[in-house]
């Protein structure tokens, strides 16, 4: 039989003051696989990456690397980056020079797109085209995982198409944690999808059915 590496969160309890969000979290994250996080606005997804990511301290957490324990995964030598919701890098520095400081590569071959905004500083572009920029950045990076929170905002439908595609192509290389409400997009890549509600982590077997169930989207 043959084990697959694989980052895993685990117990993690979180509380803002007296206000308990996360408290049954188990999500096993494969490498070579896409894992999707769905819940409702303000269920936690976003507190769960970064506590997965390791920038915000939970009241209890293991959050486990092929097994071991670890403390604070960004710093682990080119295990982990995080794309947030807000923009991720400065509007003065141009796009290439981002990709360079990343170590993220989009090579030439990338296209006549790559040659438009390359010199461009991330400040000029629109949101959506700094969304996808930003998104390609972290997806690109040289490390064995992603965590993509709501890469599929601001993007127009054709750019949603392109996202799906290229998390599909690192996808060999890497594992991919993403959350996003457009779910139907999400469930077309995802190798297996938890919901998150009540401060509780559920994989669902048979998503659409679920997230009705659940009261996630309408019957
Ligand atoms: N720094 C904070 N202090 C207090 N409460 C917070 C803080 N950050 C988040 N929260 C609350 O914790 C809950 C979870 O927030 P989080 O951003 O993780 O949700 P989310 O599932 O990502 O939501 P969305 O889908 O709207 O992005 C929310 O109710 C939010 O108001």
């Amino acid at each position: 039989m043959k084990f697959f590496k694989c980052l895993e969160a685990d117990s993690i309890e979180l509380a803002y003051g007296e206000r308990k969000i996360l408290q049954n979290i188990y999500l096993k994250m494969p490498l070579g696989e896409v894992t999707a996080i769905l819940g409702r606005n303000g269920c936690g997804k976003s507190s769960l990456l970064q506590i997965i990511f390791g920038t915000l301290k939970p009241v209890f957490k293991s959050v486990r690397w092929d097994g071991r324990f670890v403390e604070f995964p960004f710093r682990e030598h080119h295990l982990v980056r995080y794309l947030p919701q807000h923009p991720l890098t400065p509007p003065s520095l141009r796009v290439q020079e981002a990709f360079k400081w990343y170590d993220s590569v989009v090579d030439d071959s990338f296209g006549e797109r790559w040659q438009v905004v390359k010199n461009k500083r991330l400040g000029e572009l629109s949101g959506g085209e700094r969304r996808f920029w930003e998104t390609l950045l972290i997806l690109f990076s040289p490390v064995q995982y992603v965590l993509l929170d709501e890469p599929f905002s601001h993007l127009s439908p054709i750019y949603v198409e392109q996202l799906k595609w290229l998390i599909l192509s690192q996808k060999a290389q890497k594992g991919i944690l993403i959350t996003d409400h457009l779910y139907r997009d999400v469930l077309e890549i995802a190798d297996q999808t938890y919901f998150l509600q009540n401060g509780t982590t559920y994989l669902l077997t048979n998503p659409l059915r679920d997230l009705m169930d659940r009261g996630y989207i309408p019957e």
